[in-house]
């Protein structure tokens, strides 16, 4: 068998443990599919005394990262540390050492990824990131790979399995946020700051990779609309509940085509990560946990659905060590896998043009009149009701109007209307709805 190939890892936490576990147990399986044996060359952490969910020997691990990265005898690195820096630094001076990258850094990617990408192609070395959206999910292969002669159109999705556990937990077992969210970061799913996942920064890190790939442009974290789930309450749950919905959070990300003068066609595109009520029919809903799914919808394809575990260690890892397997067999035969494609420069579509239906909670004076005058509002900023259910107090009434699709423009206008209204007391809650409309 060839010289083994010599593998940093970057990272020794949830994710980086499970990746030099399974070095490890899959040691033979591995050299036999790379073709060498696996070496595993040094582990950088912050902390050398901190507990580790796995033994590494002394003698590998180190706080110098840039240190080992630089050693010049490094064929692969895997960066699991996250964050921007100093991850992008070590990212960039591995390929300029002559290493192949394997990361899991969303975060890093969806803020900087074509510097990254640049860097790759002028060291002429591999930078894959599986792991970076959807956990064990292959669903970034897919999309550059299978789908790539195909007109991917719409991509929608679970894929923050923090969050989804969280809401899952509040839906199923009426837990408390911050209960549940505690539960989600002892197992590992949970980012270094929660907020990142809490206030949907993760997920819409994970769409603007998904919508660069599905749709072959250049969208930035920055691009993506982004609502995160804090403010999400134990009533928006039940109410969600009564009307046979599930609050979820999605990412969307959509290619909108629109045909000008001469038959010159345009495309934007529509990126963002919100919650939204989904109807328990619709399969979204039975994604539990911290599972992730996603639907791409594309020309000729159809449909198509990507579902599995989110987060977690050990599920990150597997996708880890699938790019490892193939930057390696790369890395031995000399050659690089596909890159990133051309990209076509496509315009963001502004938030408030983007078009879904609302779920919005409305507390007014019980008093004749008020649905008619509420309706009104509505109907004057172009926004039809789709169903109106009304719940009767002492002398208060709560109204929940489900609308059609209007845009978020339309709906922010008919908020702020009623805000203004003598007859309204509240608006308690405005929610996205996704799902066909029955
Ligand atoms: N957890 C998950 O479910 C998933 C995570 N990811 C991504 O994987 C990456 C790692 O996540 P995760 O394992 O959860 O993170 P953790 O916080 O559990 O681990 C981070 C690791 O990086 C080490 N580290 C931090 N700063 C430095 C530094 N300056 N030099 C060397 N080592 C450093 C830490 O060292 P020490 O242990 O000494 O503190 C720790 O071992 C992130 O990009 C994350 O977004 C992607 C998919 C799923
Ligand atoms: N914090 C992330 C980890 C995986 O990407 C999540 O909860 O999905």
């Amino acid at each position: 068998m060839s010289n083994p190939l010599k593998v940093a890892v970057l990272g020794c936490g949830s994710v980086g443990s499970q990746v030099v576990r399974l070095l490890r147990a899959q040691a033979d399986d591995l050299a036999a599919r790379i073709g060498a044996p696996v070496e595993l060359a040094g582990v950088a952490v912050r902390r050398l005394d901190a507990p580790r969910e796995v033994d590494v020997p002394a003698e590998l691990l180190t706080t110098d990262a840039m240190g080992l990265v630089c050693r010049g005898d490094i064929d692969v690195v895997v960066e699991v540390i996250g964050g921007i820096e100093p991850a992008r630094s070590l990212i960039l001076a591995a390929l300029e050492n002559g290493a192949s990258v394997v990361t899991a850094n969303k975060a890093l990617l969806a803020e900087d990824g074509p510097t990254l990408y640049e860097a790759a192609d002028k060291a002429g070395r591999d930078l894959y990131y599986e792991a970076a959206v959807a956990g064990a999910i292959p669903i970034l292969r897919p999309l550059r790979e299978s789908l790539a002669g195909d007109k991917v159109t719409r991509v929608l999705g679970i894929v923050n399995g923090t969050t989804n556990f969280i809401l899952d937990r509040m839906d199923t077992a009426g837990s408390g946020f911050d209960e549940a969210l505690e539960e989600a970061q002892a197992l590992g799913y949970a980012e270094a700051d929660p907020t990142a996942d809490v206030e949907g920064f993760d997920a819409a890190a994970k769409a603007a990779i998904l919508a660069s790939l599905a749709f072959h442009s250049r969208v930035t974290a920055a691009d993506v609309h982004r609502e995160g789930i804090s403010e999400v309450t134990a009533g928006d749950a039940r109410s969600a509940r009564d009307m046979g919905s599930v609050i979820k959070l999605l990412a969307i990300a959509e290619l909108r085509t629109t045909e000008g003068e001469g038959g010159h066609r345009d495309e934007a595109v529509c990126v963002r990560v919100h919650p939204a009520m989904i109807p328990r029919s619709h399969p979204l809903a039975s994604v539990r946990e911290a599972y992730n799914a996603v639907f791409v919808e594309s020309e000729a394809a159809g449909q198509l659905m990507f579902y599995g575990p989110g987060a977690g260690g050990a599920p990150t890892a597997s996708a880890v060590l699938g790019d490892l397997v193939t930057v390696a067999r790369n890395h031995r035969q000399g050659t690089r896998g596909v890159g990133e494609s051309a990209y076509a420069d496509r315009t963001v579509v502004p938030m408030g043009e983007a078009r879904t239906r609302y779920h919005v909670a409305i507390d007014v004076d019980d008093r004749a009149g008020v649905l008619a005058a509420v309706a009104t509002a509505f109907a004057g900023h172009g926004v039809s009701i789709q169903t109106v259910r009304q719940e009767g107090r002492d002398d208060d009434a709560q109204l929940v109007v489900v609308s059609h699709e209007a845009t978020d423009a339309q709906l922010a206008a008919t908020v702020e209307e009623l805000r203004g209204m003598d007859i309204v007391r509240d608006v308690t809650s405005v929610m996205r709805v996704e799902g066909t409309e029955e």
